[in-house]
């Protein structure tokens, strides 16, 4: 996509911004960014403080609600003179299309999407679904928008978003928890935190680049680090043991797409 329609975004904190860095970053600007805080960015837009900021005639094609879920309930009913016309996206954590219709209206066009916050860079995973009004041109429009960010998964079921959103809305928050502890780990061990925070980093980042650019299995990148009876099979027996990674984020999923569900309305 090299140009796109009328962009409303509304909510520029830590996913509005990834995304709108993201759509910055492939030269694609949404036209209006309601937000109520100053923001930095390398590219022109406009900016309002307030939805009633907006001017009337403007006609977005899509408008994306970036806010947090009980942020959004004040803000949809003033929507509505954009949103009739409009693919309403919405990235609230939890609320689903029942809600969202409750609150545009059931003839609204929505897409319930969830992105991560990689899409910063072009590196997104972002689950979607729409209800019966988008229509197939809304619907490609909302994928390329989300597809300039990253990849794009439309699910067949919505009752899928709650574990979706468990790996992949939350899941960088794992990764980088790895990070933190691999340093913690290293620091406790006696390495001097620089060079814990740098084993610890690049490791990271060098095993997610490398796993960008296989087409081999994740666990058979994982056996080719892993030589037999050498150093690594030591730790990765540890780690794969049932009671250790596999219960602990199992259990940890679970718990994510539960509070996902519970934030349905
Ligand atoms: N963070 C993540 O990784 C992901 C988040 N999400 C979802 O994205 C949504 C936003 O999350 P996140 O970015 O982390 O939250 P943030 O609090 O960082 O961002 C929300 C932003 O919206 C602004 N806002 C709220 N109400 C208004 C308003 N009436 N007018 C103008 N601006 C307003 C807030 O301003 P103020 O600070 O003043 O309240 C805030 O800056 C949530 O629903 C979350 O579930 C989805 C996927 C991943
Ligand atoms: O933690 C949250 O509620 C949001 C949804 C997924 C990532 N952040």
């Amino acid at each position: 996509m090299s140009n796109i329609p009328p962009i409303l975004l509304i909510g520029c904190g830590h996913m509005g911004k990834a995304m709108l860095k993201g759509w910055i970053q492939k030269g694609l600007s949404p036209s209006f960014i309601v937000h109520r805080h100053e923001i930095e960015l390398p590219a022109p837009h406009k900016r309002v403080n307030s939805v009633h900021d907006i001017p009337q005639d403007f006609k977005p094609a899509a408008i994306i609600l970036a806010t947090k879920p009980h942020q959004a309930q004040e803000i949809i009913p003033d929507l509505a003179p954009w949103s009739k016309n409009a693919v309403n996206i919405s990235v609230l954590g939890g609320r689903n299309l029942t809600w969202l219709e409750q609150q545009f209206g059931s003839d609204t066009a929505i897409v319930r999407a969830m992105p991560n916050t990689p899409s910063e860079l072009g590196l997104g995973m972002t689950s979607a679904i729409g209800n019966p009004i988008v229509n197939s041109h809304q619907k490609e429009l909302t994928d390329a928008l989300l597809r300039a960010i990253g990849e794009v998964a439309w699910l067949q079921s919505e009752q899928d978003m709650d574990v979706a959103t468990a790996i992949a809305g939350s899941g960088p928050a794992y990764i980088f928890l790895l990070a933190e502890l691999l340093q913690k780990v290293g620091e406790e061990k006696g390495l001097s935190k620089e060079l814990a925070k740098l084993l610890a980093r690049q490791t990271v980042v060098g095993s997610a680049a490398l796993l960008s650019r296989s087409k081999e299995e994740s666990e058979d990148l994982r056996k080719a680090v892993a030589t037999p009876n050498g150093i690594t099979e030591r730790a990765v027996n540890v780690l794969i043991d049932r009671k250790a990674w596999p219960d602990a984020l199992s259990k940890a999923i679970q718990a994510a797409a539960d509070r996902s569900k519970e934030m349905a309305s």
